[in-house]
């Protein structure tokens, strides 16, 4: 039996455009019945959710049953956070908060084991199949796919260097945050911003790596997606839940 082969990676080394949908729910129903729509990845965030880590893995066990690949954002570039999600089978992550090259060096090398990083040895996991992949760790190192996120001015003055780290694959703007670090604290859509995620992914591009970013409305994505952006989120599954269950409620509201 052979390790999972990590088709976000190799898609998005193919410039594919790559559709997602952003995951805070915890629910591995939800998980399983939303990789089935034909999203291309679905991404567990651990750092804005109550989601602990053992809470990680049924959530990837569920998504298995679609065909969306998954990524998931660890509370921080830790490490031994990141190990773990490892061992659980991610193969795709989206570090929060990278600042400089040596902190998207210090991502990459969390998630390669020796000699090419520091990332610990464990024979049962998830990520060999349960030590039944025999190739495995000929592999692990290959399949690993890091996805850095920008959220601050000082970040995005050293995008360059950061994006040409080895072992970075994507770039991903946090748009949300990279309000708050220019000012405009809750104000994504402010001009200042659009213009610094717009001037951002024509620099990413500019690497030969790929710019990501999360939308929150599809007028909002194809923006970004005629920006080059090629890793997009778009829409929060709570936020959708919320206002398909708002919209009803109104709609049934205004009859009686
Ligand atoms: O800066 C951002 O935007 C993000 O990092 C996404 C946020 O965590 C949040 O808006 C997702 O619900």
């Amino acid at each position: 039996m052979n390790a999972p082969e990590n088709r976000f990676k190799s898609r998005l080394l193919a410039r594919e455009v790559l559709h997602g949908l952003w995951m805070t729910l915890a629910s591995p129903v939800a998980a399983e019945a939303l990789s089935l729509l034909g999203h291309d990845w679905l991404m567990f965030d651990t750092e804005h959710t109550p989601l602990d880590l053992a809470g990680v893995q049924p959530l990837l066990q569920a998504a298995a049953a679609g065909g969306a690949a998954t990524v998931v954002r660890p509370a921080w570039n830790d490490p031994v956070l990141i190990k773990r999600l490892l061992d659980m089978g991610a193969q795709t992550l989206l570090v929060p908060f990278v600042q400089t090259p040596e902190e998207a060096r210090a991502a990459v090398a969390a998630t390669r084991y020796p000699p090419e990083g520091v990332r610990g040895v464990a024979g049962l996991t998830r990520a060999s199949r349960f030590g039944l992949a025999t190739d495995y760790f000929r592999v692990a190192n290959r399949e690993m796919c890091v996805l850095v996120q920008i959220e601050t001015g000082a970040a995005l003055a050293r995008l360059e260097e950061i994006a040409a780290v080895e072992g970075v694959d994507g770039v991903f703007l946090g748009p949300s945050d990279l309000a708050a670090s220019l000012g405009h604290l809750g104000q994504p859509g402010h001009p200042e911003v659009q213009a610094a995620l717009e001037d951002a992914a024509r620099r990413i591009l500019a690497t030969g790596k790929a710019p990501g970013i999360l939308a929150t409305t599809a007028v909002d994505a194809r923006r970004y997606l005629g920006w080059g952006y090629r890793f997009v989120a778009t829409g929060v599954d709570l936020s959708l839940l919320l206002k398909s269950a708002q919209r009803l409620l109104e709609e049934v509201a205004a009859e009686t």
